[in-house]
């Protein structure tokens, strides 16, 4: 980077698990050769704002805690505007799972000020705001807007998609496993043996692990993967009629009708035990066929039929013979791939993997 350009201003909303690693993985950029300075955190109770003496690794943590600012995206909102000019670069990171906070997308783009997120809700919801988003983005003047982490974290799958759509290839069907949370739990609970760990204390594990959305039941009840087919699909065809929103998604939800309503994650894992025999039946069921549970989603853009649920396949099958932990695996047919798919894998969910996908967003912009 010339010693002459500006470095890019960046703000950070949200410090959970992406974020933290998130900054952790910015400031970990030596400050001599960093194109970044961080001069914004906000979390759900406070909120730093210095753009003349950008946060250091040593100090953020308890920087934004001494803080005796409350959140205020308005506020932000003004302070990050005032410094866009066309030599100064401003992105904000949303690594919330906000709706909120993804519908003010369109007014930061709208205000030169580029949004990063791994955060799925702007880009699976109602289609106007999808609309609003792709318009303040592709306007003069208007901010970058990227989200490769929202799908496969930091495998590059929304990248390879537009890729393929912009050089003219047709896309015919994408399909795989799209959920590292819903990888992780079937590949250690059906391995094609009639028994093995309590599928409770398989899904404790992949929260544990990180995988897990915010409430482990947005991953369960299938709703995760439909927003990405849903974020897929809109890269194929900008404002498809058949998707106006992920609730279009043909989904299977794997929850109980007993658990659908519970408003905690810590809940919701504290009662899945009382449903661990449904489906140990589940899983000896597929093992007496010589096969083994994986819940996959499907694009197809043919029949415009757009799906995610739990299948069985043989346990021969590439699915069930070569993904291991979070992985993803994401085949993508087309007419140039016709005969054999363009096939991305690799580890779809955890802290690190989605904090260098939003990184990786983000040194797009130098
Ligand atoms: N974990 C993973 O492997 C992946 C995650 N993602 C996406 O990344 C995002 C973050 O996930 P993750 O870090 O795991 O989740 P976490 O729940 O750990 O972090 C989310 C953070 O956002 C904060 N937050 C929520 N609303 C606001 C707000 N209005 N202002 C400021 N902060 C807010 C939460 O604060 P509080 O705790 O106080 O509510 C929390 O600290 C999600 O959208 C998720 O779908 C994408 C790919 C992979
Ligand atoms: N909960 C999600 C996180 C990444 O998108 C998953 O398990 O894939
Ligand atoms: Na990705």
């Amino acid at each position: 980077m010339a010693s002459s350009t500006p470095k890019i201003y960046v703000a950070v909303v949200g410090v959970g698990l992406v974020g933290s690693e998130f900054i952790n993985q910015l400031l970990a950029i030596p400050s001599s050769s960093s194109p970044f300075h961080l001069i914004s955190l906000t979390s759900t109770t406070r909120t730093v704002f210095n753009h003349t003496h950008p946060i250091s690794s040593s100090s953020w943590k308890s920087e934004l805690s001494n803080s005796a600012d409350r959140p205020d995206l308005p506020k932000l909102t003004q302070q990050l505007s005032a410094l866009v000019s066309p030599t100064q670069k401003v992105a904000l990171i949303d690594n919330t799972s906000s709706e909120d906070v993804a519908a003010l997308y369109p007014t930061w783009l709208n205000a030169g000020i580029s949004v990063i997120t791994p955060n799925k809700k702007a880009f699976s919801g109602d289609i106007s705001l999808y609309e609003a988003i792709v318009a303040a983005a592709s306007k003069t003047g208007g901010g970058r807007f990227l989200n490769e982490a929202t799908v496969g974290a930091g495998l590059p799958i929304i990248s390879t998609l537009k890729d393929l759509v912009a050089t003219g290839d047709k896309v015919v069907k994408i399909e795989g496993v799209f959920s590292g949370t819903m990888s992780y739990i079937f590949n250690e609970y059906s391995t094609g043996k009639p028994d093995g760990p309590a599928f409770s204390s398989v899904v404790k594990i992949a929260r544990e692990k990180g995988y897990t959305e915010p409430h482990p039941a947005d991953d369960l009840n299938g709703a995760d993967v439909a927003r990405k087919l849903t974020i897929l699909s809109r890269v194929i065809s900008a404002t498809s009629p058949r998707l106006q929103s992920f609730a279009s998604v043909e989904t299977t939800s794997l929850i109980p009708p007993a658990l659908e309503n519970i408003a905690t994650g810590d809940e919701f894992i504290a009662r899945l035990p009382e449903f661990d025999d449904h489906f140990q039946k589940m899983r000896a069921a597929a093992s007496s066929d010589g096969q083994v549970l994986r819940f996959v989603g499907v694009v197809d853009v043919a029949s415009g039929q757009v799906r995610a649920g739990l299948e069985r396949y043989p346990t021969t099958h590439p699915f069930a013979t070569s993904l291991g932990g979070s992985d993803n695996i994401i085949m993508f047919h087309t007419e140039r791939y016709g005969t054999r798919p363009l096939i991305v894998q690799g580890a779809g969910a955890g802290a690190a993997v989605t904090a260098m996908g939003v990184l990786g967003d983000l040194l797009k912009l130098t």
